[in-house]
């Protein structure tokens, strides 16, 4: 069990995490699915001990939150945010492979000059990533979908044993989009990390995200198998509005209701 937690319960002025109980396996890929304000954030605070739970168990690579220098449990875990994409402004001079580079002791900047293994890794990653043509360009010159596989590929830099891609299709186009889930889904398919997906959107639920965490309100939903979860009816539950799951091309497509009887060529 890489993650364990045990009615976790987050409270300030208000409940922000209700009795969550959800368990992780070692190389499972999981999608945390969740609404605005329904604590997907709040939720990865606490795995990386950033929030403490109020009441229940929090045990991660088997050691327990409270128990555990909880900083050697972080440098095991990569958290790709979007929000830190916009953070990087003292990566904009640094060119691509300096960026990536600069993730093995999880720093901005380069502060020594890096051994020809680190600099073979780092390459590597960049390839994995589809990103090689980047390596000479500025940060501060990429497009969004290029510093967000930058960010992963830092990420990576470390050999995390736990990646957490916190919704990382933001303020994408539909190609850059298209491009990014595709790195997503080979990086799934070739690591042995363990991913954690986090996304507000459906359509992001890969088909390697075979497992799957409907959060609500602070509470889980529900947590199973993906397919079993992403029907019409578990979502229409979990949305409290009747939508319709499609499966196409091994994506998931969510319609509201209301929408497909508004317009019947649809159905
Ligand atoms: N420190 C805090 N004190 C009080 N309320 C908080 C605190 N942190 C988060 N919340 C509240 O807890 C709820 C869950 O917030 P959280 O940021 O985890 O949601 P989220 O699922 O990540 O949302 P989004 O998808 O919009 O980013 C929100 O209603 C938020 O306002």
């Amino acid at each position: 069990m890489i993650i364990n937690l045990e009615d976790v319960t987050v409270a300030k002025n208000k409940t922000i995490l209700n009795q969550i109980n959800w368990k992780v396996e070692r190389g499972e890929h999981w999608a945390i699915l969740g609404m605005n304000g329904a604590g997907k954030t709040a939720l990865l605070n606490v795995i990386c001990g950033y929030i403490f739970p109020t009441k229940g168990k929090v045990e991660v690579f088997g050691e327990e939150f409270g128990r555990y220098p909880w900083q050697e449990i972080r440098k095991k875990i990569g958290w790709v945010s979007f929000s830190f994409s916009e953070k990087m402004h003292d990566q904009l001079q640094n060119i691509g492979l300096e960026v990536v580079l600069s993730g093995k002791h999880a720093s901005i900047g380069l502060h020594e000059f890096p051994s020809d293994a680190d600099m073979e890794k780092a390459q590597g990653v960049m390839k994995s990533l589809g990103v090689t043509y980047l390596e000479r360009q500025p940060y501060a010159h990429m497009s969004q979908g290029e510093k967000q596989r930058m960010l992963i590929g830092r990420a990576l830099m470390a050999n995390p044993e736990i990646l957490i891609l916190d919704e990382p299709c933001n303020g994408l186009d539909f190609f850059a989009k298209a491009q990014l889930l595709r790195t997503v889904e080979q990086l799934a398919a070739e690591q042995a990390t363990t991913i954690i997906y986090v996304t507000h959107q459906v359509d992001e639920i890969l088909p390697a995200f075979k497992q799957t965490l409907l959060l609500r309100d602070g509470g889980v939903f529900a947590t199973d198998r993906t397919d079993k979860l992403l029907t019409s009816e578990s979502l229409s539950a979990f949305c409290r509005t009747p939508v319709r799951v499609q499966k196409k091309n091994d994506h998931y497509l969510l319609e509201i209701e209301a929408e497909v009887r508004a317009n019947p060529s649809q159905t």
